[in-house]
């Protein structure tokens, strides 16, 4: 079985003129994490905003009681040196500090990742400092990037370099909106089987209408930006992700 359902509304679609009250008005409304995308204009070609707001927000969300709890700040680094800014979000209030496998390895790299195979040890790196720094770490990929590069990195015996989660990106990162890609399942579903306890999150256009193919595949963790914000009732939406999780779990 997966482990437990947790729904992250992503806060790219909340009302970022009232972000304070948006993101507490979320947790209120049943959300278990709050999904906050960075950006940097360089990785993706999009701008959100950096530390000094995330720790602005958190002043408005009362950290979790427990690791991954209610109240945790997924961190989704969309940036193209992501290891230059985890104490700044350490410090900011991150809890869950997600960097993109294509950031890591190489910035010239994230156009073509299935062509490197020799610098595959800094997303370990990356790990092992974000757990120093006693925060959880997460590694995404982008649609283009095989699930075959994470087996390495999730196989590696010394705990310290092993991811907490994986974010398989469900469109290609820098806006909200998009489509769903139904095609990156066979990602999910190849994580699942491997690794039944791993917290695998889709992030993307996940809707009432897509959550069942992500369930089904294996995800546990959903990322909902206009789904949850573009709902008449925000708290309505989160139920609804969180029984497709449910219901595809029993
Ligand atoms: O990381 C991203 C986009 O890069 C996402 O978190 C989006 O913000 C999700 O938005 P929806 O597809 O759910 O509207």
């Amino acid at each position: 079985m997966a482990p437990a359902p947790i729904i992250a509304p992503s806060i790219l679609s909340a009302d970022f003129a009232a972000l304070g009250a948006a993101c507490s008005k979320t947790i209120s409304d049943g959300a278990d994490w709050l999904h906050v995308d960075i950006m940097d204009g360089h990785f993706v070609p999009n701008i959100t905003f950096g530390a000094p707001i995330v720790a602005k927000i958190r002043s408005h969300v009362e950290r979790p009681q427990t690791a991954y709890g209610k109240g945790t700040f997924d961190c989704h680094m969309m940036i193209s040196e992501p290891k230059k800014w985890v104490k700044d979000f350490q410090k900011a209030g991150c809890d869950n500090y997600c960097f993109h496998y294509e950031a890591a390895i190489d910035s010239t790299a994230a156009e073509n990742p299935e062509e490197v195979t020799d610098k595959k040890t800094s997303p370990k790196e990356m790990i092992a400092y974000i757990h120093s720094l006693n925060m959880r770490a997460g590694i995404a990929i982008k649609p283009k990037t095989p699930v075959d590069v994470l087996w390495e990195i999730l196989d590696n015996h010394n705990k310290d370099e092993v991811p907490d989660m994986v974010l398989v990106m469900t469109v290609e990162p820098g806006f909200g909106g998009q489509s769903f890609m139904a095609d990156m399942m066979p990602k999910v579903k190849a994580l699942r089987e491997r690794f039944p306890n791993l917290n695998i999150e889709v992030d993307g256009g996940l809707s009432e209408k897509t959550i069942d193919q992500a369930a089904n595949a294996g995800a546990n963790v959903i990322v909902a930006g206009s789904a949850v914000f573009g709902a008449k009732s925000p708290a309505d939406a989160i139920s609804k992700l969180r029984e497709g999780v449910e219901k595809a779990n029993l």
